[in-house]
Order: C-alpha cells, then structure tokens, then sequence
C-alpha cells in the first residue's frame, strides 16, 4: 500500500454539473507518486472534466480536488506540474526552440532544452514555427511542453491521438522514462493497449462516475474469463450447461467458449472428444473487461 504522503493529486466527491447535465457524479480519484494512472471510459465519461478540477481549470459544485495537498489553481502547485490537453492553444508563429524555453521558463528547475526536445523526439524541429508542423509533429511539441519544466505530474489527455506507429512507441518510451524518473503520470487514452503496456492503475469512468478501479491485472480478473476455441463435435447446447461456462458460441467449424475454469472445461471438453483440433486457449485482456464494465454500467443506466 501506498503511504497517504505519496498521494500527488486527489478528486473527493467531486460534482460537476453543465446545467442539467451531471458530468461528474461524485468522483473519487487519488494519483500516487511515481505512479501512471490511466483513465479510461468511453465519449463523455467524464475524463477530461476530472483532470480539468485536477488542474484548477473549472471548479467543483462538490467535493474536492487537491494538487499536492493544495487547491489545484495555487501557484506553488501549478509549477509543479506539465500538460498535454486535448486542445493546445499555443502561438503558431514562434518556433518550437522558442516555445519550449518559453514554457521552461515558468519552472524553478527546468531541463535543459535538448533534453526535453530529445525526449520527446522534436529535436529537428525546434528551428520550425509551430503553425506550419503537421499534427502528430505538434502533438510532440505539446509533450515536450508538458515535461521540459521537470514536472513531478504530467497530465496527458489522449496524448497518442493523430500520431503514427513509431511516434507512439517513441511517446511511450518517454512515458516511462518520466515514470522511471519518480515522475507521476494520469494519462487518458481510448487505446486499450497503452493502459495495458503502461499503467500500473486503471480507473474505468463511465456516466461521470468511477466503475471500477485497480491494476490491469485487478480489471482482467474481474472478467474472470478465458478463451477457448477448437474445433469439436461437442454440442454448444451441452457445452453451455457445464459449470462454470459463462457462454458458448459456434464460428462456423468452430465453437467459442468464456469461462472462469478454463482447465477444468478444457479437461472435460478433451475427455469428451477425443477428435477435437485446433485448440487455443487465451485469456481476457483488458478490453474485454472494458467492454463489460461499460456495457454494465449502460444496462444499469437504462434500467434506473
Ligand atoms: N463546457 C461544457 N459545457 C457543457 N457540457 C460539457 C462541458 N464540458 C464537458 N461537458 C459534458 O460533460 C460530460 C463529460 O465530458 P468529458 O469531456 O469530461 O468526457 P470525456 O470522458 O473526456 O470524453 P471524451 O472521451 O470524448 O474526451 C459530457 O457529457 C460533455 O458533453
């Protein structure tokens, strides 16, 4: 367990309403040092209105939000953390070089500017006014902003929108150099699979409310689900009625089975057949548990 000192940034209760629209229902989120939280939840969860109370740029109607134990628009905060938001509104006449020492120049103990444009991959860019680079260049201009300041909490809202393959693996790279620096990261992202390759906790928003919380590991066990596909001339009917088989579906030659005791299915199953082929066992990965949780949360909304 964490001690209570580590906590960096921290969400009580907190409220936020757009007239009658609630877009935070009473959100609870705490950020570790030297942890990469990812927030992950479908359109209009409420994602970047939590990191927006977070960094002080709209203010709760309940609850709390703190930055390093003081209210989040504090300067001493303030100057303690870097920002990727989803829009940057930043001067597209000077030149990357200039907006970088610029931006580290509001920071107490700034990188140098080499090392922030190297981090960040903008290296042969700095001489390049902003307005004329392409969006994945100006995304990593914006992730260069967000750490030359050697921030101890970075905050990247969708940071890998717009950007190609390389540019993302090179952006995750960074992330966990931050990460290995004691830098603390919340970082929301639509892609599954950069939670799963770099967070160490996941919260799952949905409806402006926290549906679950914990490692990639806590949220693939709550969909406590294996994969098994084979090809077989076992019945689906049958199969389905084994415990512990939570569903079975036929893909034409083959049959799909979920279940939570993969081994005991799997025993059963080779027992019953002795021709069964084509075996594969896999095991839920994070957008599985995603997709459960969400859809959850969606049936439980249409039911109230
Ligand atoms: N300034 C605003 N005025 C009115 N409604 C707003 C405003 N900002 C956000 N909302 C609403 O609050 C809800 C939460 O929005 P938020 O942007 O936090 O979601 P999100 O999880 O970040 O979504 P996305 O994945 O699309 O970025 C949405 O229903 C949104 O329409």
């Amino acid at each position: 367990m964490h001690p209570s000192s580590d906590v960096v940034a921290r969400l009580s209760g907190a409220v936020k309403r757009y007239g009658q629209l609630t877009a935070l229902d009473g959100v609870d989120l705490v950020l570790h040092r030297g942890e990469l939280l990812a927030v992950l939840g479908p359109n209009g969860a409420g994602k970047s209105t939590s990191i927006g109370l977070l960094l002080g740029l709209i203010r709760p109607e309940g609850g709390r939000a703190e930055l390093f134990g003081l209210d989040p628009q504090h300067l001493d905060a303030r100057r303690r953390i870097g920002v990727m938001l989803q829009s940057a509104m930043l001067p597209l006449t000077l030149r990357v070089g200039e907006l970088l020492r610029l931006v580290a120049s509001y920071y107490p103990n700034p990188r140098p500017l080499e090392e922030s444009a190297t981090l960040a991959g903008v290296a042969d860019l700095l001489k390049r006014p902003y307005g004329k680079l392409s969006g994945g260049q100006q995304r990593r201009v914006q992730f260069a902003l967000a750490l030359c300041g050697r921030p101890e909490l970075v905050f990247l809202d969708e940071p890998t929108v717009g950007m190609d393959i390389d540019a993302r693996q090179k952006l995750w790279a960074a992330m966990r150099i931050l990460v290995a620096e004691g830098c603390s990261v919340v970082l929301t992202t639509h892609y599954l699979e950069e939670a799963e390759a770099l967070a160490q906790r996941v919260v799952v928003m949905g409806k402006g409310r926290v549906l679950s919380e914990g490692s990639v590991d806590d949220l693939r066990s709550q969909v406590a689900h294996t994969r098994i596909r084979c090809i077989t001339d076992l019945d689906a009917a049958t199969i389905a009625g084994w415990p512990n088989v939570v569903s079975v579906e036929r893909e034409g030659a083959r049959l799909r089975i979920s279940t939570a005791e993969a081994e005991y299915v799997l025993r059963r199953m080779l027992d019953a057949d002795p021709t069964l082929r084509e075996l594969e066992v896999q095991r839920a990965g994070l957008a599985e548990a995603f997709i459960e949780l969400t859809q959850d949360d969606a049936i439980q909304q249409e039911a109230a």
